[in-house]
């Protein structure tokens, strides 16, 4: 059995739904299907969620969001759209019309979930009028999670008896259904984190033992750096699950950095294949032994807010500070992705986040000295060599710089 994965990308409109058709229709195995939103349809839906959130006009954009679902269904269905399409955005209009509560992220996940739900209805009554029959699962009734909305944690042992339970393969060789969102215990809708749907995919990999989880990608596979970023990037053929969990882990974005846990526990291999040349040989994660590579990696992660925080009082930080600024931002579920201390100041870098950023430097400020810069980027380049550090130094300004044998990391401004 093997589980597929396709990301917004690879569904953004009729046409790559159906050649996404034609990757299923190649595979001769029992599959689970997990899609994503549609395109940049969790964007869209973002903004919504906020401008509700905030007593906003919300029309345009949920006309825009209507619109590009409905030329999506228009073109695959043409006259013969079936009728149960016909109420699918009935859940977002009806919650749209209620009044959010107090809690951002709880309604988040209610309005951004609805994404996938659109995507899975949508790609499986296509399914239906094909030869190609794909039984639709709700993923809510088998992914348990905790209530941290918006980062919900995975309650594993429940998500695997309810997996082995609804995916048999008795009745269907092929099952359809979504990444990203889920539902806690008490049956509310939660998301895994932005980007999510390759850890769906992994978990259900994992849980009904695939033979391997492939995922569909707009790239030829892992590139030694973004090609968006780098127009010179290479393929890595094969990687080690160590190697890949460091570049995820570093920021690749091609990959959530959640994947590769679940399957390397089970030893299942992860292959990234490009959507647009599926015949192609893509990147292969495994048990490799890939420590003597040399390639350098290089990863960027933008959106950054580099925070200096400095004692108010002539005294060095100490150790109380570090525990008390750490225990704040654990709180908080504030992830550093730097840290670095000096005499004077200890600097941290942490991604752009909502809400809590505000009240975070509130707090900060309360007890001590703080400056911060939200136009940051962090680059990481593993296996890294002066040439490789050459190529992304040129001009820029390097605001911090560290190095252990393997990495080198450097935060500077973001490029314009
Ligand atoms: N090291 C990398 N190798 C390949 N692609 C990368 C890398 N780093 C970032 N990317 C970006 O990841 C994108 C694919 O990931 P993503 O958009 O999350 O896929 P999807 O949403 O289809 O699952 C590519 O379009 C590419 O720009
Ligand atoms: N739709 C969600 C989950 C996801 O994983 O999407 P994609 O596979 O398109 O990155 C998001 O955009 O965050």
């Amino acid at each position: 059995m093997l589980v597929y994965k396709f990301g917004g990308a690879s569904i953004k409109d009729a046409s790559a739904i159906k050649e996404m058709v034609k990757i299923v229709n190649q595979c001769d195995d029992n599959l689970i299907i997990v899609v994503s939103a549609m395109g940049k349809t969790t964007n869209r839906l973002e903004n919504i969620a906020r401008l509700w959130f905030n007593g906003k006009d919300i029309e345009t954009p949920l006309n825009e969001l209507i619109d590009y679902h409905q030329n999506i269904i228009s073109d695959l269905f043409e006259q013969n759209v079936p009728d149960n399409l016909n109420s699918i955005y009935e859940s977002l209009w009806e919650k749209l019309r209620s009044t959010p509560s107090l809690d951002f992220n709880y309604e988040y996940d209610q309005i951004v979930s609805i994404g996938e739900l659109l995507s899975t209805k949508i790609i499986a009554s296509y399914f239906n009028i094909l030869n190609t029959k794909a039984h639709y699962i709700d993923i809510r009734e088998v992914i348990r999670t905790d209530r941290n909305f918006k980062q919900a944690g995975v309650i594993w042992n429940l998500t695997k008896r309810f997996a082995l339970e609804r995916f048999t393969f008795e009745n269907y060789k092929i099952y359809l259904t979504q990444g990203f969102i889920a539902a806690s215990t008490n049956n509310q809708t939660t998301t895994l984190g932005r980007e999510g749907s390759d850890y769906s995919a992994a978990l259900l990999a994992s849980a009904c033992n695939a033979k391997k989880l492939v995922v569909w990608k707009d790239v030829p596979g892992i590139m030694n750096a973004d090609p968006a970023w780098m127009s010179d990037a290479q393929k890595i053929d094969a990687l080690s699950y160590q190697e890949a969990i460091e570049l995820t882990y570093y920021g690749a974005k091609v990959i959530h950095p959640k994947t590769i846990k679940p399957l390397q526990e089970r030893g299942i291999p992860l292959i990234v294949n490009s959507f647009i040349e599926p015949q192609k040989k893509g990147s292969f994660i495994g048990n490799v032994d890939d420590s003597k590579s040399t390639l350098p990696v290089y990863i960027r992660k933008q959106n950054q807010v580099l925070i200096s925080i400095r004692p108010k009082t002539p005294e060095f930080l100490a150790e109380t500070d570090i525990s008390h600024i750490f225990k704040l931002l654990s709180d908080m579920h504030i992830s550093v992705q730097l840290a670095q201390m000096s005499a004077a100041s200890f600097t941290i870098c942490i991604d752009q986040i909502e809400y809590m950023f505000d009240p975070f430097i509130a707090e900060l400020q309360e007890h001590y000295h703080v400056k911060f810069n939200d136009n940051a980027e962090i680059i990481t380049i593993r296996n890294y060599n002066n040439e490789s550090l050459g190529k992304v130094l040129k001009n820029n300004d390097v605001l911090i710089e560290q190095k252990t044998r393997k990495t080198a990391q450097i935060v500077r401004f973001m490029e314009n």
